[in-house]
């Protein structure tokens, strides 16, 4: 009897168990999904007034599930439509495609101190930049091969509140070494970085237009771009007297001096030439350049102009330092504003507008490269030794708009310099646009919301002390970002849950 019983409740106990252990995994997995988002709902709507569309800023909703776009709805059609699903009302506020920063430095692993993947991307996250591109150098190690970018991957790993691709270096170790290239490349680099000057970080070496070259021709398999810091060095004597210590060390005009504009349009001129190989027909047919952080407005802008006007693949970015800051306010001793190229006189600073609004230059990136403020020797205040780097990742919306007013800059303009063209460059198809079957990427931001970046203000990259634009003051709330559709940041309060993605290129 005993024995008859045992067989008949024993199937019923495993079905049992196997039932309980479905349901907690199942709302195990439902409990990280809401670690990972502050709206609790898979299927929503975003409704507002100003959404950026690459077909203009229109009056209606965007519908999202399971992390993409499913369709975008003009308001006059959406009267009388059934909705299912939340619906989120943001009114008057900008709905934009999430940002897309190129360039930014989290110098992670390895220099963690200076900024790090969880400081860093809950700033981009704070700041609307749904997507980042980490440089290749500045953590240590670089990534300069397919074994030290399974050591940023590793870092990255469940660190990250925004989603982040990988710069790959371009150095001397690799550049002469097609298979090593290769292997960094087929490991998901999203492209190539490489310096013509030296870069201020020991296993980060320069190289010159020979080694880029050969970059390009390995890239132009995988059509994937190399991003060239554009300066040589030219031994002007006014270089050699600054290091000599006859100038003011702590004068900002003593450091303008050591690297002129034709630092930039010596390196320039060498790309262009390499670049006509770009071109269809050309031996690297199928790569692109992009020269990262143009400051020179003159001959080194002409230059990429007549490159582009011949049909070279070139594509060039600006920062918000270079649009916001002119040498002449450039107090003595204020290393904050301490970067390469430097930051020059306001006529140039004029010129890179009018580029920018003409089109000319393409994009706009951060840049952010942080340090330990004890570097940024902001007691000392001497210019010639202070790290060069400026840090901004949270406030590269606000600046651009507020500096961008006197400009007449349009919410098109923004999510085209922000977005749309930087996923273009990161090789991004369902990134940079409100767009159905885009990934939903997506920065909430009030254009006309004032805010002092004092010391109260909430800064989440590690070492706001540093930055050039604490003491400013900016127009532009960012309310909420979402990325790939989880509500990442709202209002000062970040997701529990790091659920950004490494991208990696395939
Ligand atoms: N190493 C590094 O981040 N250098 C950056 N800093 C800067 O101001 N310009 C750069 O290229
Ligand atoms: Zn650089
Ligand atoms: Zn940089």
């Amino acid at each position: 009897m005993d024995y008859m019983l045992q067989w008949r409740v024993l199937p019923l106990l495993t079905l049992l168990a196997s039932f309980l252990l479905l349901f907690y995994i199942q709302n195990s997995s439902k409990s990280s999904q809401k670690e990972c988002s502050l709206l609790p709902y898979q299927h929503y709507w975003i409704t507002s007034k100003r959404i950026v569309t690459p077909q203009g800023v229109i009056s209606g909703s965007v519908e999202i599930k399971e992390g993409k776009i499913l369709s975008i709805v003009k308001e006059e059609d959406w009267q009388g439509k059934s909705k299912v699903g939340h619906i989120v009302d943001y009114e008057e506020a900008v709905v934009m495609p999430g940002l897309i920063d190129v360039h930014a430095h989290l110098d992670d692993p390895g220099r963690a101190e200076w900024e790090g993947f969880p400081s860093g991307t809950k700033a981009a996250a704070a700041g609307g930049i749904t997507t980042l591109v980490d440089m290749p150098l500045n953590s240590f190690p670089s990534t300069v091969s397919q074994e030290t970018l399974k050591l940023k991957i590793k870092a990255a790993k469940e660190r990250i509140y925004v989603d982040v691709g990988f710069w790959g270096g371009l150095v001397l170790e690799n550049a002469f070494n097609a298979s090593a290239l290769e292997a960094l490349l087929n490991a998901g680099v999203l492209g190539l970085k490489s310096f013509m000057c030296p870069s201020g970080i020991n296993d980060f070496p320069m190289t010159n237009s020979s080694h880029i070259k050969e970059g390009l021709s390995v890239l132009a398999k995988y059509r994937r771009p190399l991003l060239v810091h554009a300066e040589i060095q030219q031994d002007s004597e006014i270089h050699l007297e600054a290091k000599d210590g006859s100038d003011d060390a702590h004068s900002y005009s003593t450091y303008l001096k050591t690297r002129p504009p034709s630092w930039e349009e010596a390196a320039i001129r060498e790309l262009v030439a390499v670049t006509k190989e770009t071109r269809s027909g050309g031996l690297a047919e199928g790569s692109h350049l992009h020269i990262v952080h143009l400051s020179d407005s003159s001959s080194s802008l002409e230059l990429i102009k007549e490159a582009k006007n011949g049909g070279d693949s070139i594509t060039v970015e600006t920062c918000p330092h270079y649009l916001a800051f002119s040498a002449e306010e450039i107090h003595d001793g204020d290393t904050r504003f301490k970067c390469a190229p430097p930051i020059r006189d306001a006529a140039n600073k004029e010129k890179l507008w009018e580029a920018l609004l003409e089109g000319h230059i393409d994009m706009l990136s951060s840049d952010h490269s942080p340090t330990v403020p004890e570097l940024k020797l902001l007691d000392d205040g001497n210019f010639l030794r202070a790290w060069g780097g400026i840090s901004s990742l949270q406030f590269v919306l606000p600046v651009t708009w507020s500096y961008g007013q006197k400009y007449g800059v349009t919410l098109e303009q923004l999510a085209l310099w922000w977005s749309e063209r930087p996923a273009k460059l990161a090789g991004q198809e369902l990134k940079g646009a409100i767009a159905t079957g885009n990934l939903a990427d997506i920065v909430i931001w009030e254009p006309d919301v004032e805010f002092d970046l004092n010391d109260d203000y909430p800064v989440y990259f590690k070492h706001p002390s540093i930055s050039a634009y604490m003491g400013t003051k900016l127009s532009g709330r960012v309310l909420a970002t979402f990325v790939r559709g989880n509500l990442v940041y709202k209002e000062g309060k970040h997701a529990p849950a790091a659920c950004g993605v490494p991208i990696l290129a395939r």
